[in-house]
């Protein structure tokens, strides 16, 4: 396909996910119909695609619209290309501009320039202070790839060697002495050796500064228990030896969790009921959360948030804590994450926490802001009398 080409298939992909359709969803559904497409077709469209959702207020503003069209038109127009080499109506390109089109938009400015929701404007200054602005900037660009080195199996500068040998050229990051950014041959991972020999794994290097910032000591018992695909609980169980388990309200998330955990080389219980396992010394809930730490990745998020949906996930929160709490050995340590920077999210839940369970103290509290290693995430650490 022609670069041009690509910019027309993803103007219809775009125009589905502004009906409804989940961006992957409208992604694969056009890739089973588009056999033509080769991978880097598809890994160019679909970069093309999250590009505009990530933009997608300021984008509008550039292009004068709110269709797809507009859309790829703006995101061109800030990138500074030439809109007349994609809008040519050669080949598969797109239809040429009319002379509407050519004049409509302007560069997005304030509110729009800083591609956030107005809704959300309050609750991101509140939480963020003068670091608003530079927030909403950097969820306008891509995240990183980020790898966490097992360090069960190899040691940093190795695993750097043993990437570079399958073309992968990646750096230490200092948010974790477990974490890697991958600055080239990101595409190649999936089918390296390293990583199907559980030497790597993909993980944002903020989720792995929470896991550094545990207090883990061998022959703890500890559960994740909203433990998703593992990520976290595999990074625990890397660090020391003890009893791991894992349970999620969804246990379809856990399905690749026992393949994962014995690639890598350590043991995870999957439990369906926690209380029976019960009592741990820690336990670790990375509550369902906005996600406003990680909406580079999943961008589509910062425009589906609302009032309503933020208070209903205030209130699973709390459900969550508390049920943490019961779960817990006397003095043990109970774990509050989220990858969100809002502090409704995080020091709000915990100190609502704190009033109705007046045994347990707050010993550590720190919010990440998102950045060049890593997505937004909060810890903070409760310990138990
Ligand atoms: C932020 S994700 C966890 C990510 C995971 N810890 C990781 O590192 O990949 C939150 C998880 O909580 C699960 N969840 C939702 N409601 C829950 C509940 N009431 N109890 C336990 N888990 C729940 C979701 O299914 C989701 O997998």
């Amino acid at each position: 396909m022609t670069p041009a080409a690509r910019y027309g298939a993803a103007i219809e992909i775009i125009d589905q996910v502004l009906a409804g359709t989940p961006a992957e969803k409208a992604l694969t559904t056009w890739a089973r119909r588009s056999r033509f497409a080769g991978s880097k077709d598809r890994a160019a469209i679909r970069d093309h695609v999250f590009d505009v959702l990530r933009r997608k207020r300021s984008v509008g503003v550039w292009g004068g619209g709110s269709t797809g069209r507009a859309m790829i038109l703006g995101l061109i127009r800030q990138q500074g290309i030439d809109p007349a080499s994609v809008f040519s109506g050669e080949g598969h390109a797109p239809e040429g501009l009319s002379a509407a089109e050519q004049t409509a938009g302007q560069p997005a400015e304030g509110a729009d320039a800083l591609d956030l929701p107005d809704w959300l404007l309050p609750e991101v200054k509140q939480s963020l202070g003068d670091k608003t602005e530079a927030y909403g900037e950097v969820l306008r660009h891509r995240a990183p790839v980020m790898l966490r080195v097992n360090s069960r199996k190899l040691d940093r500068n190795t695993a750097i060697t043993k990437l570079a040998d399958e073309g992968i050229v990646a750096v230490t990051a200092d948010v974790a002495p477990t974490a890697l950014r991958v600055v080239e041959g990101a595409r190649r991972i999936n089918n390296s050796e390293a990583y199907r020999n559980g030497l790597v794994e993909l993980q944002d290097g903020a989720s792995q500064a929470v896991v550094e910032a545990l207090p883990l000591r061998d022959g703890m018992r500890i559960l994740d228990l909203c433990a998703g695909g593992g990520g976290k609980s595999l990074a625990m169980a890397g660090k020391v030896n003890g009893s791991f388990y894992a349970y999620d309200a969804h246990p379809q998330r856990l399905r690749d969790l026992p393949d994962r955990a014995k690639r890598a080389g350590v043991k995870i219980t999957v439990t369906k009921s926690p209380e029976a396992e019960a009592p741990f010394d820690l336990v670790l809930c990375d509550v369902p959360c906005s996600g406003s730490g990680s909406w580079r990745r999943a961008p589509e998020g910062k425009w589906a948030l609302s009032e309503e949906k933020l208070r209903g996930l205030n209130r699973l929160q709390d459900e969550i804590l508390e049920r943490a709490a019961t779960l817990l050995a006397p003095g043990g340590t109970l774990a509050y994450a989220t990858c969100s920077v809002f502090d409704r999210e995080n020091t709000a839940r915990v100190d609502q926490f704190l009033a109705q369970n007046p045994a347990f103290a707050a010993t550590f509290q720190k919010t990440w802001i998102p950045g060049e290693d890593g997505d937004g995430f909060h810890l903070s650490i409760l310990t138990g009398a």
